[in-house]
């Protein structure tokens, strides 16, 4: 199996934190996530900011755009973007929009299926269109209703698409073997490492277990 990736959600708002809390754990990620949050709040100089202290590592940036696809990502991309998010929701135009901003930077884009309602013919479409990475995704106030990405990623990793398929959604270490052996080529965690006592720490147990659970 194909080592999976780590992405780590990088979910606060303070600028300084965000960047302290990189350098904490970047021995034992593969791709930095700018959360959605936090890039509203910072914009675009947090991606200058990373792409210029992690020149080694992917750099996601999670806009979930919701319309005019090609215009907003592309001017992420530009600035070093590797993966772009858009909304599954948003529909096929502005997923095709961030395709094309995508491919003109030979950076890539992810759909996030949060909230779609057939997560299927989203996936499907999105790969004829040139999506490279689908996310199932519990986003933070679904999992405050209890819900999980379990069954989802299930579903779609079923499908067997020539894609790559992230999982989100309150991962942390005792469910990181279940989702690597269900599918996931990426593991996004945010709140296991964050808010761990030790993030890096937390990070290295992690990294260890996606590790062990890929062999
Ligand atoms: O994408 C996320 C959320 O919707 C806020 O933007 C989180 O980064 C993602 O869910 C991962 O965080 P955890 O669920 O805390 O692992």
């Amino acid at each position: 199996m194909a080592r999976p990736l780590i992405q780590m959600a990088l979910d606060s708002l303070d600028f300084n934190q965000t960047v302290a809390l990189a350098d904490q754990v970047a021995p034992y990620v593969d791709i930095f996530e700018i959360g959605t949050p936090c890039i509203k709040y910072n914009g675009i100089n947090l991606v200058k900011e990373l792409r210029q202290r992690f020149p080694d590592k992917l750099l996601l940036v999670d806009l979930k755009t919701m319309d005019a696809g090609e215009y907003e990502a592309g001017a992420f991309y530009a600035e070093g973007a590797d993966i772009v998010t858009v909304l599954g929701v948003s529909g096929l135009a502005t997923i095709a929009g961030v395709i094309k901003a995508a491919k003109k930077h030979g950076a890539e884009t992810q759909i996030d299926l949060i909230n779609v309602d057939d997560k299927a013919y989203i996936a499907k479409e999105s790969v004829k269109l040139g999506a490279q990475i689908v996310g199932i995704h519990t986003g933070l106030d679904a999992q405050a209703a209890g819900q999980t990405p379990f069954s989802d990623l299930n579903d779609i990793a079923r499908l067997g698409l020539n894609v790559r398929i992230s999982v989100a959604g309150g991962i942390k270490q005792a469910t990181v073997q279940q989702v690597v052996e269900a599918g996931a080529n990426i593991i996004v965690v945010g709140a296991a490492i964050y808010g761990a006592p030790s993030p890096a720490e937390a990070a290295r147990e992690i990294r260890e277990l996606v590790d062990a659970a890929a062999v």
